[in-house]
């Protein structure tokens, strides 16, 4: 298996849904399944938080999701778990930056999709040395999914990275709906990155369909 082209992680990260059993009352396999009916084009399996899985229960949550998106031909990647990533061979992981350092991490995973969090010019290009397939950055509107979140940056730190020259594949993340999804992709992002707007819709299929149609009329402008 080669590594993922350029182009196939942009078009991958159209959509980018992040959830674990803590982003919603319902089972996470439910509403993974509507986000799937939906559009998502990448999932990524994040469980932490209060009350969050571990160990054998966490890894039969992971295989349980893994064979849902194994079902509609979308990727699966693993957060900052890089050994659970192995041992059920997800399709890549995501770590930040107080994670296991992005360039060991690429040692160990070989070909498979490496995302990386920055918030600045100098994380990213960090980030691309290392290997990394895409970045997330962000948060870019205020979140409250995730407890330790940065400052909001706004969508301006997208056109910072992209007028720095970093042309890596880019997806969005923090605060992020079918409202402002356009301006996020219009400032440089080639995807938009979820939890609530998804996780906690009352209909997680439209709200993943509303996601994906205004990243499709972002991108035809
Ligand atoms: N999980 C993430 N996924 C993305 C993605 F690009 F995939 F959208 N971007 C950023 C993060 C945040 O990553 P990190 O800073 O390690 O915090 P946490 O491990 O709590 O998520
Ligand atoms: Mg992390």
């Amino acid at each position: 298996m080669a590594r993922i082209t350029s182009g196939e992680m942009k078009e991958r990260l159209a959509v980018y849904f992040i959830m674990g059993s803590q982003n919603s009352e319902r089972p996470a396999a439910d509403v993974l399944k509507e986000a799937l009916d939906g559009g998502v084009t990448l999932f990524q399996f994040r469980e932490k938080g209060q009350g969050a899985l571990k160990g054998a229960d966490k890894e039969a949550l992971a295989r349980q999701l893994q064979r849902l998106c194994r079902a509609y031909g979308v990727p699966f990647i693993v957060n900052d778990d890089v050994e659970l990533a192995l041992a059920i061979d997800a399709d890549g992981v995501h770590v930040g930056q107080d994670d296991e350092d992005a360039r060991r991490v690429r040692e160990k995973i070989g070909d498979k999709i490496l995302g990386v969090s920055a918030h600045n010019v100098e994380e990213a290009r960090a980030a691309v040395e290392a290997g990394a397939d895409y970045l997330g950055v962000g948060p870019i509107y205020p979140t409250s999914s995730k407890e330790d979140a940065k400052e909001a940056q706004g969508p301006d730190v997208l056109r910072r990275l992209r007028e720095a020259g970093i042309a890596i594949p880019i997806v969005a993340i923090g605060g992020i709906t079918a409202g402002n999804a356009k301006t996020v992709i219009e400032a440089g992002a080639d995807g938009v990155s979820v939890i609530s707007a998804i996780a906690s819709a009352p209909a997680p299929k439209a709200a993943a369909a509303a996601l994906a149609e205004a990243v499709r009329a972002a991108r035809t402008r």
